[in-house]
């Protein structure tokens, strides 16, 4: 069946809180006429006249809601011995401050946070009429994630505008659901599993190759641009058993090269790199669309009235997904959920079944084998492998990025993780488990840029019933959060709160996670540090991603003795806009020292790219 455009949609859906107000007043005003012989509306008016008092019922009856809904929030905090959140003052309906986080959306990382400096660690963001529990406090985000676990979901707020994209998969799953998930999929996380360090150092080897061969021209790498393709490489073996070979496919030269061939001339472009390379920019688009969405709530139609851009980028997506799924089920019954609704409402059928036996993952099984051991609906199965897919190729690139990144900055820091490297693996050997373990600057330096550039820098859950957070401080009042609330939660500002890890939060320094800051700061309070979330819902590929990043840091180390930036190479796009250097717009002080424009969709990058240099370390 054909279904409206967003636009037309939403307004459809819009239409009884139009027609109503005014249809009641005319059927008031005939009621009291005939029983009081009185008319509501003065006899003297004319026909306009009438007409606008009856349109003005509308804006009449939108305020009044709004005025209820602030009374009865007020009192269900009083009758809880509580408080409501401090209100950012704003425009009507909080306009400005849509304004400002559309435009933060579009140029900065979370600026948006600095709210929480100016007005404490909770804040309530009204915007559109709504309320929004901004919160950077560690004891909530506790509550959140662990104590309160079951007063918080995902919920309907979020899956309003992130469904298109992420389907039926576990990201945006709650109760149930989210259970059966997470039990389907756990299994293929164990230790054993996340640790083939092979696969790891394969594909290692393949993008420093790369990376060699384009610098031995003379050209700079786009090194996000590259780690982006070996992470989506390697957790595409990993996960569904398909190398979709994005590495091998010609790296991108800088803007200011003149372009005279479109590859290494290593691997000409086959019909399989194009499509995988596609599919690759299609994810990056239709994460930035599905970020641009978030700030505007319900109201995203509006500005994608005609045309749903997320739809638009799903069709390559699947093109690409489809045949690797269409072979994995083979011959079985492989039909497909027409939606998003009808492939949930086939996994509630199976939640409610309960399918889900604890099974064990066969040897050299991938994801996917496993996961056609509990459905052969090739919708259900998409939206998984897309949600854990995209877990596994943009969080492990992200932290990649930031670690190269920093690491551009700090010459020292990269001696003394080469020289750990040198000693613990040595100049060419393979990286194990045990002496990645061993390593312990090596994970000091993935946690560091983790802790400032956390890959997921802002997350939301909505409340399920009203909530009380108890007091922080002593003396203060516990703080009351009505049920259906958004309540978006901003790891990023947490991880760079002086108060919570000193003065020096905003540098840049491995040794934190080591010297008596760590027993200071972190032992004490480990809440303090989430970046890969707490509680039930914890991130499935937690190890995974060490092990990964280490294996290829332990490669990329040996192969190079230094790397730096190459600014004529950065695309103006990723040149910091001016105002980042103006200190009233940025009174944190998170963006002045930066050297590059980073940007976040749902994980963190540098928009246009890492352009950089290496020297190739002399052969040991
Ligand atoms: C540096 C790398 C990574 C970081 C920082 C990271 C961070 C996170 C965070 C913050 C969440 C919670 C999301 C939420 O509550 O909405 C999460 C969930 C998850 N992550 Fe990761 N992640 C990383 C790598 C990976 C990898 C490599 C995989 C898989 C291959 C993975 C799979 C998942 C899954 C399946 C969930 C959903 C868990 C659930 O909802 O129950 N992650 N991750």
């Amino acid at each position: 069946m054909p279904t409206l455009p967003p636009g037309p949609l939403l307004l459809a859906r819009g239409i009884p809180t139009v027609v109503v107000p005014p249809l009641c007043l005319v059927v008031l005003r005939r009621l009291i006429n005939r029983l009081f012989d009185v008319d509501l509306l003065p006899p003297a008016a004319s026909q306009w006249q009438k007409a606008l008092i009856l349109l003005l019922t509308i804006p009449l009856v939108a305020t009044l809601r709004i005025w209820n809904a602030i009374f009865r929030d007020w009192r269900d905090a009083r009758a809880n011995g509580a408080v409501l959140p401090p209100t950012k003052p704003t425009l009507i309906g909080g306009l400005d401050l849509l304004k400002e986080a559309i435009a933060n959306a579009k140029n900065s990382y979370p600026g948006i946070a600095v709210l929480t400096q100016q007005m404490g660690p909770i804040v309530n963001l009204r915007l559109l009429f709504e309320n929004r529990i901004l919160i950077t406090e560690p004891e909530y985000i506790k509550a959140i994630l662990a104590t309160q676990f079951s007063s918080f979901e995902k919920g309907e707020h979020q899956r309003g505008y992130l469904t298109d994209m992420l389907g039926s998969g576990v990201f945006l799953a709650d109760g149930e659901l989210w259970k059966f998930h997470r039990a389907m999929t756990r299994p293929f996380f164990k230790r054993e599993r996340v640790s083939d360090f092979a696969l790891f150092d394969r594909y290692s080897l393949v993008a420093i190759d790369a990376i060699k061969q384009r610098l031995r021209s003379g050209f700079p790498v786009d090194f996000q641009d590259i780690i982006t393709r070996f992470a989506m490489d390697a957790s595409g073996e990993f996960l569904f058993g398909y190398d979709a070979r994005t590495l091998d496919a010609g790296l991108p030269y800088p803007h200011n090269a003149l372009k005279t061939t479109a590859t290494d001339g290593k691997i000409a472009l086959n019909a399989d790199h194009k499509k995988s390379l596609e599919f690759a920019e299609a994810l990056n688009r239709a994460q930035v669309a599905t970020m641009q969405r978030g700030p505007l709530g319900p109201a995203w139609p509006l500005f994608e009235f005609w045309s749903n851009k997320i739809l638009r980028e799903m069709g390559t997506i699947t093109e690409f997904l489809d045949p690797i799924l269409q072979r994995a089920i083979g011959g079985r019954d492989g039909s497909a959920a027409r939606n998003s609704a009808a492939a949930k409402e086939n996994l509630e059928k199976m939640v409610a079944r309960n399918v889900v036996k604890d099974r064990e993952v066969q040897e050299g099984e991938t994801l996917v084998e496993h996961l056609l051991h509990y459905t052969q609906d090739q919708k259900i199965l998409r939206d998984e492998i897309l949600n854990i897919g995209l877990a596994g190729r943009d969080t492990t690139s992200s932290l990649l990025t930031f670690v190269i990144y920093m690491l551009t900055a700090h010459p020292h820091a990269l001696a003394k993780l080469r020289a750990e490297v040198l000693e613990v693996v040595g100049p060419n050997a393979a990286p194990t488990h045990e002496m990645i373990r061993e390593m312990k600057y090596m994970r000091a330096v993935l946690n560091e840029t983790l802790r400032l550039y956390p890959p997921v820098p802002l997350n939301m859950r909505s409340t399920t019933e009203p909530v009380v957070l108890p007091p922080v401080k002593p003396g203060e009042k516990p703080f009351y959060i009505p049920a259906n609330t958004r309540v978006p939660f901003a790891t990023i500002a947490m991880h760079r709160r002086p108060d919570l890890w000193g003065p020096d939060a905003l540098q840049w320094d491995p040794e934190r996670f080591i010297d008596q800051r760590l027993h200071k700061y972190l032992t004490p309070n480990p809440f303090i540090f989430l970046p890969f979330s707490a509680g039930p819902r914890i991130c499935l590929g937690q190890q995974f991603a060490y092990h990964e990043t280490s294996v290829f840091l332990v490669r990329f180390l040996q192969a190079f003795s230094g790397v730096s930036l190459d600014m004529a190479a950065q695309p103006p796009e990723s040149y910091p806009p001016a105002e980042w250097k103006d200190p009233e717009k940025d009174p944190l002080g998170w963006k002045r020292g930066e050297r590059l424009s980073v940007k976040y969709h749902l994980t963190l990058y540098i928009n246009g790219g890492l352009w950089v240099r290496m020297q190739e370390a002399e052969q040991e």
